[in-house]
């Protein structure tokens, strides 16, 4: 359970106090996720809906970057994308306070999080992720990436002396491939905002249908065939990186071409961006192995999942599938 800062009823009843929410009636701490802590809250006789996601920004997140981030889901919203919306209190302050950690209260979204995705879910998620990069075409907000190339190399290193007791053979996997990538990663390819953390679990859908992208807490400036090969990275495998399915990848690949054509340079680089993908995810997944506290309650990610997608896409004949 990503719960990292405990919030009381008190607080919570007293926080909903500045909000057109209504009553408070029910919370709990949500067992997804480990970067921000988040709550299900649920409330009665207000304006503004009754069920809401309270999330207390944690770990990675900047708070310098949030207005970014809001105004960034409110462009997608307003541009038909469903997103959620920070909800502005009586004062019209969408980030505040609580328990000494930046808050927000969020739109909730219907939807369920997969986690095992068919061929039509991955297709409806490589469209909603082409209609993400169409929509901030306008967005004039910019945000560099915090987690790109130019920061794994200190990630790696955070992790020195570390490694063995993830895996033996990890250390020289990510010093190969953090060298090579470091050597050829392409620079000139379009860009836009991106997601950049596109996973299963921050897609909500009923059936076959998207009903929500969320947690743009990674969103950022950088190549947008960057963010389809995090995504390709996230959805074309079993959970621990073991098997890939290829049904999964075309289905993916070709709903975001239906939507944005990629052109020669960038599907050029879809492999050496996919071994990217897999390589933040592994170094992200293995810093917070090794230095989650001990107190928090929440499910810490197996690195070595990414680390086997990282071995795969380093395989030069895998490379074909992105043909
Ligand atoms: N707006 C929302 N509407 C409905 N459910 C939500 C919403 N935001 C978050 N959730 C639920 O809370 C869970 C955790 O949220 P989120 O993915 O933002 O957390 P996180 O700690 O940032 O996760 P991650 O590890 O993916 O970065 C989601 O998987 C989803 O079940
Ligand atoms: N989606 C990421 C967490 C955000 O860094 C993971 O599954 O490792």
């Amino acid at each position: 359970m990503a719960v990292y800062t405990h919030v009381s009823a008190e607080m919570m009843a007293r926080f909903l106090d500045d909000y057109d929410t209504g009553e408070l009636i029910s919370f709990k701490g949500i067992a997804e996720g480990v970067e921000n802590s988040n709550f299900l809250v649920e409330t009665r006789g207000g304006q503004d809906g009754h069920r809401f996601i309270l999330t207390l920004y944690e770990k990675r997140v900047d708070p310098g970057d949030l207005p970014f981030f809001m105004a960034l889901l409110d462009h997608l919203a307003m541009r038909g994308c469903r997103v959620p919306r920070a909800i502005a209190d009586r004062q019209g302050v969408q980030i505040r306070e609580l328990a000494g950690r930046p808050a927000c209260l969020i739109d909730f979204l219907e939807g369920i999080s997969l986690s095992a995705p068919t061929p039509a879910q991955a297709s409806a998620a490589g469209i909603a992720l082409a209609d993400l990069h169409l929509a901030v075409a306008d967005f004039s907000g910019t945000r560099p990436n915090s987690m790109g190339l130019a920061a794994w190399r200190d990630l790696a290193e955070r992790c020195a002396g570390q490694w063995q007791q993830i895996d033996s053979g990890l250390e020289q996997l990510v010093s190969t491939e953090l060298s090579d990538l470091e050597a050829h990663w392409p620079g000139d390819l379009p860009q836009s905002v991106i997601h950049a953390d596109l996973f299963p679990d921050n897609v909500l859908m009923l059936g076959d249908r998207v009903s929500g992208l969320i947690d743009f807490y990674f969103s950022c400036t950088d190549a947008r065939a960057y963010d389809l090969a995090i995504t390709h990275s996230a959805w074309c495998f079993s959970n621990d990186g073991r098997n890939f399915d290829t049904s999964l990848s075309d289905a993916l690949l070709q709903g975001y071409r239906s939507r944005l054509a990629l052109d020669d340079a960038e599907t050029a680089a879809l492999p050496i961006l996919a071994r990217g993908a897999a390589l933040r995810f592994t170094l992200s997944r293995a810093y917070d192995w090794i230095n989650t506290p001990a107190d928090a309650l929440v499910t810490r990610k197996d690195p070595m999942a990414f680390a086997r997608r990282l071995a795969f896409y380093s395989d030069p004949a895998n490379a074909r599938l992105f043909a």
